[in-house]
């Protein structure tokens, strides 16, 4: 459970971004994914990240700094089809850039929708991480909008989708609710660990 969650700064550089060599976490995904929802649902706070109906309603790096010990951070979506040209290219080197220059970061996580069937731009952006040497997990989203054996049909069917294109091992997952309030603590145990593999390598 998380006990404390503060905002700390939105950023459009990524060198302006906390310097405290904290373990980072980061959400990312389409647009309306879900991603600013689920970091408000773990942290129990309604209106710590700003949420919205309508994609595209993150747009910058932005801190949030968890229990005084790790960073969780909202990242805009991608795949905004009404951004223009020259946004979507700045958005994909202001996120390339955070993705390759953060140190900190420990993990990715990437959000899908779970009744969604696996979208090029989602797995393109998982063989980019891939290629870079970030580790990733796969979070699926608004798994309220089915039910349970769906959701397993569902993430089975991604795997799948996910080996045809080549992909050897199933990256880890997890499959949450924010509106319905499941999957946060399966989640967070599974940062917790990453935080004390981290800790433990430090001492
Ligand atoms: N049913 C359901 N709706 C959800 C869930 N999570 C988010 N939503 C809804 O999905 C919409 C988008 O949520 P956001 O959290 O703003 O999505 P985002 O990925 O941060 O979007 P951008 O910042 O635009 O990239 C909102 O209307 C949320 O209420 C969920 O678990 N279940
Ligand atoms: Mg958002």
């Amino acid at each position: 459970m998380i006990r404390k969650a503060e905002f700390v700064i939105s950023n459009t550089a990524v060198d302006r971004c906390p310097k405290e060599p904290l373990p980072e976490y980061a959400f990312i995904g389409r647009s309306n994914v879900g991603k600013s929802s689920l970091i408000n649902s773990l942290t129990g706070q309604r209106h710590l990240a700003k949420t919205s109906g309508r994609p595209g309603k993150t747009q910058l790096i932005n801190h949030f700094r968890i229990d005084d010990n790790w960073f969780l951070v909202d990242l805009p979506g991608y795949g905004y089809a009404r951004t223009s040209k020259k946004d979507k290219a700045a958005f994909q080197k202001l996120i390339r850039a955070y993705f390759t220059q953060r140190k900190q970061l420990l993990a990715a996580f990437v959000l899908i929708d779970i009744r969604h069937e696996p979208q090029p731009i989602d797995l393109e952006f998982m063989e980019w991480l891939h290629d870079h040497q970030i580790p990733f997990a796969l979070i699926f989203t608004k798994a309220d909008k089915l039910k349970p054996g769906a959701r397993t049909r569902a993430t089975e069917a991604y795997f799948k989708a996910m080996a045809e294109v080549g992909w050897v091992e199933a990256p880890p997952h997890f499959v949450t609710s924010s509106s319905k309030n499941f999957g946060q603590e399966e989640l967070l145990n599974y940062i917790e660990g990453i935080n004390a593999d981290f800790r433990a390598g430090q001492a």
